[in-house]
């Protein structure tokens, strides 16, 4: 029997219909939600993943403002930038893109953002209050995949989750939403990382496996139990000549292999990729009716 192959394209396009109708009546009040994405350097990967984003919130009629700076740009003016896009009321939402060049420190950057615009989810006021389960802007990947899992049928509650992976944006993060208590949460979580002893070991028990830790091809057919549930988070840049644009896009899971003996599998592309997206286009209208319902603009 083959996986079910959960398209994350498909589920992403049904999100943002139903973001739709919001959109249009924070527009038709006259104040429509904006998004500001700033980017440092010309890194070629998170310029076109910065592009797309700008396509993203243009489809759906979200405003969005492109901060393009040079690789040089100081750590100073870089804040300079944040506190003027903090005090812009046009923005509902900032995003940095990341990796940021290493004479720039990001999670001072990070920090700097105001937590009500902070639609990554990124800064350490949205992360705590995660935590506690209290309402907050909560970070795009984890936030994908937990939407992903439930609107493909494989609510995580009660399942044994195995997590390879401990990265602040993805791993830890989502490490906390599947256990806790609300929807999309309820399961029993275990964290795999550089240093755990026997992934394979912890994989085999797991009712659904998550691949972040940006390893291509990574996790193997003889790793899961069968009938495993497989969600792949890995965007690998993998050389071919072959290729269109001169690499394959490349997951942290051995897709062909895992078809197999998986009962459901994300791909790559179309899986998480646009699954994250989307809920940044959903965390930016939530900060923008936040914003008009507390006052702040
Ligand atoms: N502040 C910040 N926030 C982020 O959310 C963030 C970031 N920095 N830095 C880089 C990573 C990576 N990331 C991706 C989002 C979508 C796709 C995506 O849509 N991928 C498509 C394919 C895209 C392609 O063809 O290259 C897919 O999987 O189908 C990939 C990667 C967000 N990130």
């Amino acid at each position: 029997m083959k996986a079910q192959i959960i398209d994350g394209k498909k589920i992403a396009a049904d999100i943002r219909q139903e973001l739709e109708p919001r959109v249009a009546a924070l527009t038709a009040r006259g104040s429509k939600p904006g998004l500001a994405v700033v980017l440092v350097g010309d890194d070629p990967a998170s310029l076109s993943y910065v592009t797309a984003k700008e396509r993203d919130c243009e489809k759906i009629g979200i405003g969005s403002f492109d901060l393009r700076l040079p690789r040089e740009t100081t750590q100073e003016e870089l804040l300079a930038l944040v506190d003027r896009l903090n005090n812009d009321d046009q923005v509902d939402g900032i995003l940095v893109q990341l990796p940021l060049p290493d004479h720039i420190d990001a999670d001072c950057v990070l920090q700097r953002i105001d937590p009500a615009k902070d639609v990554d989810g990124f800064h350490p006021l949205s992360l705590g209050r995660m935590l506690l389960g209290l309402p907050a802007l909560l970070p795009c990947t984890p936030q994908g995949v937990v939407e992903m899992l439930q609107r493909s049928g494989h609510d995580p509650a009660g399942k044994e989750v195995v997590i390879i992976g401990r990265s602040n944006i993805v791993g830890k993060p989502l490490s906390v939403l599947l256990a806790l208590k609300r929807p999309g949460g309820n399961a029993t979580v275990t964290v795999c990382h550089s240093r755990t002893r026997d992934i394979a070991r912890l994989t085999a028990g797991a009712d659904i496996v998550i691949a972040a830790m940006g390893s291509p091809e990574f996790l193997t057919a003889d790793m899961i139990k069968p009938g495993a549930v497989v969600i792949d988070v890995g965007v690998n840049r993998v050389e071919d000549p072959q290729a269109k644009r001169g690499y394959r896009l490349v997951g942290d899971a051995a897709y062909q292999d895992l078809l197999e003996k998986a009962s459901a599998i994300t791909p790559v592309p179309g899986g998480v990729g646009p699954m994250t997206r989307t809920m940044l286009l959903h965390n930016t209208v939530c900060a923008a009716e936040a914003r008009r319902a507390t006052g702040t603009s």
